[in-house]
């Protein structure tokens, strides 16, 4: 039990997957640490993202690629999900939505849990709220803010005057919903709304944008929102939601071309915004409800001292549990080297002590059907930042994609640094083509040169075989 007025080496106030991994590494490092905590340990991640998320589509997916097979299509029956069957494995993924093995975890890994709602209240001091009252923490070498994000609602007349989901009732729903409109078709929108969708729901997703997806490649929403046509979602895309009321049985949502839609339930997934604000980052000069912007080192900006630091969706940077995990580890590695009297102002790009990927190789996947699975920088990215681009896109057409699927369809993409012949960014849409990322995260995190790459001989008959003809299509 941990007992008022106590002192750590490092004090991280948030135990999702970002605080976990700075406290964690931090202990490895010879260093004490205490994670607080306010609701679960694993975060949004564990019991309202990630995990549950994936759950609900993969059984999904199993099916649909069983049923792109001939020989295998025959065999299943019948053709549709078993809706009880997937609700539970997604609880059991979601561990029921209990701790007791992040618990188990952290104290194996040698870090203190202290639950309850941290504010800083000063120069390395905290003040934690929990049922058995107030504990007061000081941190010796450094507090890690870790606070994660929440949903946030666009200013929309109506909306906060009806019950809506946000994404935690989207991945925890116990029942299939009769209709669900998801406001946003951002990566939560378009894949909650796929899940749904395939469990029964007649869903309509909504953006003011032109396609889901925006901020990718134009041919991932094109391909996306095909996919989810093909799964019966209604897209009610460049869309002017005007108003939002509650009907007989669910809701009304009136939009400005005349349009209106009677769900039973309004998801909003229109973005997440860092959860700053009781968080008592005021009382060091900074403002509550923004996100803490932090420096190449994980250090918060604007406070002097080296003593406060952030990671993971708290912060400026990308909202993704692998990149808050390594701005996490860095952080923790920043902190142990200055406790051991090694100053990191001034080390390099790419160094231990400096999260470089976060601006350069984010890799993310879109978990739809067909997956999205892309990284580093889009064309349009890399010109606003001033580089010589160069694109290379084709249709994914390789023996093993058709082998993989009867008519597959897929799309990829590179982004070549001209003047430097690296690649800045690489793009894949289709089944399966997840775990093809890594293989372009190694290629932009390591500047590999394009006439080195040219002898990463992609295995035959994979869907590997696709990054071959990027490469061919380049000139080489
Ligand atoms: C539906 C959905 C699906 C997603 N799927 C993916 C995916 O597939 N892959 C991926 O990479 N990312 C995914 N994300 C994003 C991912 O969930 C976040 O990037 C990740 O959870 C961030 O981790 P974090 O530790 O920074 O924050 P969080 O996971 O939000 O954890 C923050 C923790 O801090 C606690 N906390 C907050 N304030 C306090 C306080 N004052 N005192 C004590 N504790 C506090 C919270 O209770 C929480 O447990 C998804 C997000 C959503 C919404
Ligand atoms: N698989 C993954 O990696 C994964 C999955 C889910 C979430 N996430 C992370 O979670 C974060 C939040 O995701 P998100 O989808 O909520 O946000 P997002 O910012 O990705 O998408 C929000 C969408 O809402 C739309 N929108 C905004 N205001 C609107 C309005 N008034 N009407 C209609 N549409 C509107 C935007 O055009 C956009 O398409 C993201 O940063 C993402 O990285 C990642």
């Amino acid at each position: 039990m941990v007992e008022a007025n106590l002192e750590y080496d490092v004090v991280v106030v948030g135990a999702g997957p970002t605080g976990e991994n700075a406290a964690a590494r931090a202990v490895a490092a010879g260093l004490s640490a205490v994670v607080v905590e306010a609701e679960l340990l694993g975060g949004e991640c564990s019991f309202w993202a990630c995990m549950p998320s994936k759950a609900l589509l993969r059984s999904g997916q199993a099916l649909a690629a069983a049923r792109r097979v001939g020989g295998a299509r025959e065999a299943v029956r019948p053709e549709q999900l078993n809706t009880r069957a997937v609700l539970e494995r997604r609880d059991a993924f979601a561990e029921y939505w209990e701790d007791t093995a992040q618990v188990d975890w952290a104290q194996h890994a040698g870090v203190e849990v202290l639950r309850g709602r941290g504010r800083v209240v000063g120069e390395r001091e905290l003040s934690v709220s929990g049922a058995e009252g107030t504990t007061r923490l000081r941190a010796r070498q450094a507090v890690v803010l870790c606070a994660g994000s929440v949903s946030s609602k666009p200013p929309i007349p109506g909306l906060d005057e009806v019950e809506t989901w946000s994404s935690r009732e989207g991945t925890s729903a116990q029942e299939v919903p009769r209709s669900l409109a998801v406001l946003g078709a951002g990566v939560v929108g378009v894949e909650l709304a796929q899940a749904w969708a395939r469990l029964g729901s007649a869903v309509t997703l909504i953006d003011t944008e032109a396609r889901p997806l925006s901020g990718m490649e134009e041919f991932a929403g094109d391909l996306v929102a095909e996919g989810l046509r093909a799964d019966g979602v209604t897209l009610h895309m460049e869309a002017d939601l005007r108003r939002v009321s509650a009907g007989d049985a669910g809701l009304v949502l009136e939009f400005a071309d005349g349009m209106t839609v009677r769900p039973q339930h309004l998801m909003v997934a229109t973005g997440r915004r860092a959860a700053t604000d009781d968080l008592g980052v005021d009382t060091v000069g900074l403002e509550a409800g923004k996100p803490l912007q932090v420096d190449d080192h994980g250090l918060v900006r604007g406070v002097p001292g080296n003593w406060l630091y952030a990671a993971g969706d708290v912060t400026d940077q990308t909202k993704l549990t692998h990149q808050g995990k390594y701005a996490a580890r860095i952080v923790a590695d920043v902190i142990a080297a200055r406790a051991n009297g090694t100053e990191v102002t001034d080390a390099p790009a790419w160094s231990h002590y400096t999260t470089t990927a976060n601006q350069h190789a984010v890799p993310q996947v879109v978990f739809s059907d067909p997956e999205v699975a892309r990284v580093g920088r889009t064309a349009s990215q890399a010109r606003q930042e001033g580089y010589r681009v160069r694109t290379v896109e084709l249709d994914i057409q390789v023996a093993g994609a058709v082998l993989h699927a009867d008519g597959y369809r897929g799309r990829a993409a590179i982004v070549v640094d001209e003047d430097r012949r690296v690649l800045l960014g690489a793009a894949f849409v289709g089944q399966d083509v997840a775990e093809l990322v890594h293989a372009g995260t190694i290629a932009v995190t390591g500047e590999v040169p394009l006439d080195r790459l040219w002898h990463a001989v992609p295995v035959f008959p994979t869907i590997s075989e696709v990054w071959l003809r990027l490469l061919e299509s380049y000139g080489l």
